[in-house]
């Protein structure tokens, strides 16, 4: 018989671990997709999700160059497998199963042009992906990271309701390289370590529809009104300071693997069940009069079977 002050010790750990987003229990099986997979920011990407604990399968989906990624990603001896898939004809493949996908596919900005100025490009590319989505794997939960996604989201959405298959609480634009940025900029500014920094930011993604809440920002500083508004003007043109100092070879691409893991993490993590799960995400909203809004998302408690976890849904808070 087990000693109550052990039991009691097991007990408080295994509850730590839980609350930490360490199962204590075996940990599902998904399946990552990345479509732009040997892209500037597919690459890190998807060394980032194949270092992720909580990927069973990782599939890397390209036009061209896959199979040399896939490669070379797979010698990394963590969980996941890893199958490269070039080419139109094998997108089905790459898709089939997946629970989460996530989209960097797309041109990126050259300095002078705006997100804006990439919507004919990639509005085809979404629109031919996001087709395939609804054929191979509709339940999946979709991150989109290709520009602009203050439209690429709503043409997504679009594609999915002519195919049957939308959900609102399965679609994201990710806005989380803005949340990285106003934690990064705040943090220097508020002179406190930026490990224990939230900043909420609502909106877009694109210039000044991304506005960082820095009046919620935590732990509190009091920081003049001159250097919030400098604060919020350097994470609204955070993308574009990228863009210029790589002088017109490409925009951000490491940051923003880093915030697409972390937010493909948040995902996988309530998939799995793990309570409060709260990421910023450019999602169908009702918070505002207009109909997609960037605002915290929230996983709801989940029911403890699998079936019901893969119906469990994300709501703005
Ligand atoms: N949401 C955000 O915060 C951010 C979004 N972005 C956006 O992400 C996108 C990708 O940027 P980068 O990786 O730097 O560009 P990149 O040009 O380096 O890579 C894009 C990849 O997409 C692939 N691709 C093109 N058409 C495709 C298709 N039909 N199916 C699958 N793959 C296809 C290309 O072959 C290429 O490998 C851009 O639209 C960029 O503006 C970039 C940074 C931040
Ligand atoms: O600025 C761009 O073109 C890429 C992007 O969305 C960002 O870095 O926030």
């Amino acid at each position: 018989m087990m000693k109550p002050s052990l039991l009691r010790s097991l007990r408080s750990a295994a509850s730590h671990l839980s609350r930490r987003g360490y199962a204590t229990e075996p940990v599902p099986e998904r399946k990552v997709a990345v479509l732009g997979a040997a892209g500037g920011i597919g690459q890190p990407l998807s060394l980032l999700m194949k270092l992720n604990p909580l990927v069973s399968s990782l599939s890397l989906y390209d036009i061209a160059g896959t199979p040399g990624v896939a490669a070379d990603v797979s010698h990394i001896n963590t969980r996941s497998e890893v199958v490269g898939y070039q080419g139109e004809e094998e997108l089905g493949k790459a898709l089939e199963g997946a629970d989460v996908v996530i989209i960097p596919a797309g041109v990126p900005r050259k300095p002078g042009m705006t997100r804006d100025d990439l919507f004919n490009i990639n509005a085809g590319i979404v629109k031919s992906l996001c087709t395939a989505i609804a054929k191979y794997c509709p339940h999946a939960l979709v991150n989109m990271i290709s520009n602009p996604v203050n439209s690429t989201v709503p043409i997504a959405a679009e594609v999915f309701k002519k195919a049957g298959t939308y959900d609102e609480k399965r679609l994201f634009g990710v806005t989380t390289l803005d949340v990285v940025r106003a934690k990064t900029f705040y943090a220097g500014k508020a002179n406190v370590p930026v490990a224990g920094v939230n900043v909420p930011v609502v909106g877009g993604h694109a210039g000044i529809t991304i506005l960082p809440l820095f009046s919620q920002a935590t732990p509190k500083a009091n920081l003049d009104d001159d250097i919030i508004k400098a604060l919020t003007k350097r994470t609204q043109d955070g993308g574009t300071e990228v863009v210029e100092a790589k002088a017109g070879k490409g925009s951000a691409t490491l940051s923003m693997a880093y915030a697409g893991a972390l937010f493909a993490d948040a995902c996988l993590k309530g998939l799995n069940g793990v309570p409060d799960v709260v990421e910023c995400s450019f999602v169908q909203s009702t918070v505002t009069e207009l109909p997609f809004f960037a605002s915290k998302v929230i996983e709801l408690p989940p029911l403890h079977t699998f079936q019901i976890l893969r119906l469990s849904i994300l709501w703005p808070v």
